[in-house]
């Protein structure tokens, strides 16, 4: 079972997948982008945030996630593997970023992910004063310097994807504390 966890920076997602790789060991973790050696090099030049052209980035993101598909993901699908993000940031992100079509998007990730979207979607949602607060408490790559009103647009466009995808989900409030967040999270994926 391949199992999203996404929401924009500092919405709580690594440190919950911290926690649950505590508890269930069993469970394969990873990240986009840089869960393989190629992606390690993608991710350096993603997150410096260096590209002029939009294309040219959201094909390298893309280019991660066909590399992590073939590498992580596909190999272990009969365990449950859980990444850090994937397609709904990629299609998230790049609404934000204008100029690119929703099924034009869809497209593009199906053909990365040869046709397999994930199975299940967690997705945090945060809100403009908690974004401030955590974000104020760690230096900020790239990405994020592209400002609070940006990443909450993205917000928006990862719900509405999901919803639009009708693919199975659990919005979760990332406002919450950590633990009652775990125990959602363990409830809903039933582990
Ligand atoms: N539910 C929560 N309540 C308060 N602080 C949190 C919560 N979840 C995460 N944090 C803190 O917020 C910061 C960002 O969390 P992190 O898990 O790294 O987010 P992400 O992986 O989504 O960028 C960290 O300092 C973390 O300790
Ligand atoms: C996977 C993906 C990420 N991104 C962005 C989101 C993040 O700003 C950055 C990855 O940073 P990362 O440090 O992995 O995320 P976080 O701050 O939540 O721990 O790349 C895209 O723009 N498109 C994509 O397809």
């Amino acid at each position: 079972m391949y199992i999203l966890f996404e929401g924009i920076d500092t919405c709580g997602k690594s440190t919950q997948i911290e926690l649950l790789k505590k508890t269930h060991p069993e469970i394969i973790t990873t990240h986009e982008p840089g869960g393989t050696s190629f992606g390690k090099k993608a991710r350096e030049i993603l997150l410096n945030d260096s590209l002029r052209s939009k294309r040219a980035e959201l094909l390298l993101f893309l280019a991660d996630r066909a590399e992590h598909y073939e590498e992580i993901v596909e190999p272990n699908r009969y365990s449950m593997v859980i990444s850090d993000r994937g397609f709904i940031s990629g299609i998230g992100y790049a609404l934000a970023n204008g100029d690119f079509d929703f099924d034009e998007l869809v497209a593009l990730n199906r053909f990365a992910l040869k046709g397999h979207f994930p199975d299940r979607i967690i997705l945090f949602i945060t809100n403009m004063e908690t974004l401030q607060e955590r974000t104020s408490q760690k230096s900020l790559d790239g990405i994020e310097l592209r400002g609070l009103e940006y990443l909450l647009q993205v917000q928006e466009h990862m719900k509405e994807s999901i919803l639009r995808l009708d693919i199975p989900h659990l919005f979760i409030d990332a406002t919450e504390s950590i633990e009652s967040i775990h125990q959602s999270i363990l409830t809903y994926l039933k582990v």
